[in-house]
């Protein structure tokens, strides 16, 4: 869905998200709110993490009153991608996260890629700033999806290089 936030609104919450201290834990900066996710144990409930700041709430609120979620995230995760950077195939959390996953890209665009993990089907998404991404049904639970660690993307007119990205994943805890 691309245009979800217009510029101004993009501008405003990538300095709001650069106000707040970045974890370097990740070979990626990350920021938590709400619950810590532990990426070694693969799970929520260890380590508290910052209650969702103001920002993270009014998108919270946004994307129930829209209807992507039966009630707002409380869980999100800010993820910064530089070029180079991305992130590994996966499902994200099963037992720990509800039907639906959001995605917010900021700054910069970045392909990700859906892959079906029995037939191999693979699935470029090209994520545009201010676009958001919703995962649900067998886009969420069955379809593994990454961002390939790389420079540049294809695009439709040839390689885009990439800048630097910021997301912001909502999700919520079970
Ligand atoms: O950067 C993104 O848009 C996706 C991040 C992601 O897949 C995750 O945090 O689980
Ligand atoms: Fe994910």
């Amino acid at each position: 869905m691309p245009g979800w936030l217009d510029d101004a609104a993009q501008r405003r919450l990538s300095q709001d998200i650069d106000t707040a201290p970045w974890s370097s834990q990740l070979r990626r900066r990350v920021q938590h709110y709400g619950h810590r996710y532990d990426y070694g144990r693969r799970g929520v409930g260890g380590a508290s993490a910052p209650p969702l700041p103001a920002w993270a709430v009014s998108l919270a609120n946004r994307l129930h009153e829209e209807g992507h979620f039966d009630r707002p995230p409380d869980q999100v995760i800010v993820n910064e991608y530089l070029p180079g950077q991305g992130i590994s195939a996966h499902v994200d959390c099963v037992p720990c996260f509800g039907p639906a996953v959001a995605s917010v890209s900021l700054l910069s665009a970045c392909v990700m890629e859906f892959t079906h993990p029995e037939e191999g089907t693979r699935v470029p998404v090209r994520l545009v700033p201010g676009s958001l991404c919703v995962m649900t049904g067998p886009a969420r639970f069955t379809w593994r999806h990454a961002i390939p660690a790389r420079k540049s993307d294809p695009g439709p007119d040839g390689r885009m290089p990439r800048g630097r990205r910021v997301s912001v994943t909502m999700r919520t805890v079970l």
